[in-house]
């Protein structure tokens, strides 16, 4: 996926962040797709506030990637839209932050280059990239050596630039997919905190998708749990655990209660009559 489409809807240059939690709702409506003659959502609907973070948990193939390209604009739908207050895709500023940050990095740039790249494309003057720039990266708590190229870098750093190269451009709604994945567990666990303070200080719409269910439930003010296909929503479920969350939160009576909802039905589900 050509990660250029990571910038689009970018903000105008000194428009400012949104460090409020915005009001109003992400609205999916009538959503279809399929593969050849394979289907993937049929007349999906799903309504979730902006301003939240938003985890989306499913069983293996269910459409969880699609679901998030397609209401972010990188791919079509069949039928169907998705409404951000009202707005489309298009007038709404979005980033994105692919689980590959090895092909989501030019190789070429110095990590500081990649991270105000978008800025550039989007005509910002100089000055302001680098006000834009160096806030974000103070932000993050940034440690290692941004004059570095990609390759000298490790994945939990490189990932931190293709985050950072998503946060510079101010975004509303910031869509993550796997983004820890390939990264070690330490690694990990640092990133979820970097996020949430990230999330609690700009309180930017923010859609993950995870493949782990204690990830998702840890960043999650909301969960969203999708059935097997044609998928539908099995379950939304508030996360009602107080921020910020560290490691240790997954430990928790109130963690472990959530988790085994959340098991259950994942487990009716992936064990339904396709
Ligand atoms: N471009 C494509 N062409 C054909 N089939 C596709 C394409 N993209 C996705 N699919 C199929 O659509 C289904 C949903 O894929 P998707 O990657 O969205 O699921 P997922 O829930 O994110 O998967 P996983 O749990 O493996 O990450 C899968 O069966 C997949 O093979």
């Amino acid at each position: 996926m050509a990660s250029i489409h990571a910038f689009r809807n970018a903000p105008a240059p000194g428009e400012p962040s949104t460090g409020r939690r915005r009001a109003g709702k992400l609205a999916i409506r009538g959503l279809s797709k399929s593969f050849g003659g394979s289907v993937v959502y049929d007349d999906f609907n799903l309504e979730l506030p902006l301003g939240s973070f938003i985890s989306i948990f499913g069983p293996n193939g269910c459409g969880k990637s699609t679901l998030i390209n397609m209401i972010s604009g990188l791919a079509p739908m069949d039928a169907g839209d998705a409404l951000y207050d009202g707005r489309t895709t298009r007038e709404t500023k979005i980033s994105y932050v692919f689980q590959n940050y090895r092909e989501a990095l030019f190789p070429w740039m110095r990590a500081i280059d990649n991270i105000e790249y978008p800025l550039k494309v989007m005509g910002t003057p100089k000055a302001e990239r680098r006000r834009r720039v160096e806030a974000v990266v103070a932000e993050f708590d940034v440690k290692f050596d941004l004059a570095a190229y990609p390759y000298a870098l490790s994945g939990g750093q490189q990932q931190t630039i293709s985050i950072l190269r998503a946060l510079v451009t101010e975004p509303e709604v910031l869509f993550l997919d796997e983004p820890f994945s390939a990264l070690d567990y330490e690694m990990t666990l640092l990133m979820r905190q970097q996020l949430q303070k990230i999330f609690m200080k700009r309180r930017i719409t923010t859609l993950l998708v995870s493949h782990d269910l204690e990830e998702a439930i840890e960043l999650a003010e909301k969960l969203v749990l999708l059935t097997r296909r044609p998928t539908r929503v099995a379950e939304i479920v508030d996360v009602d655990l107080p921020w910020p969350r560290d490691s240790l939160v997954t430990t928790s009576e109130a963690f472990i209660a959530l988790k085994r909802r959340c098991l259950e039905t994942f487990w009716r589900e992936v064990k339904a009559a396709p």
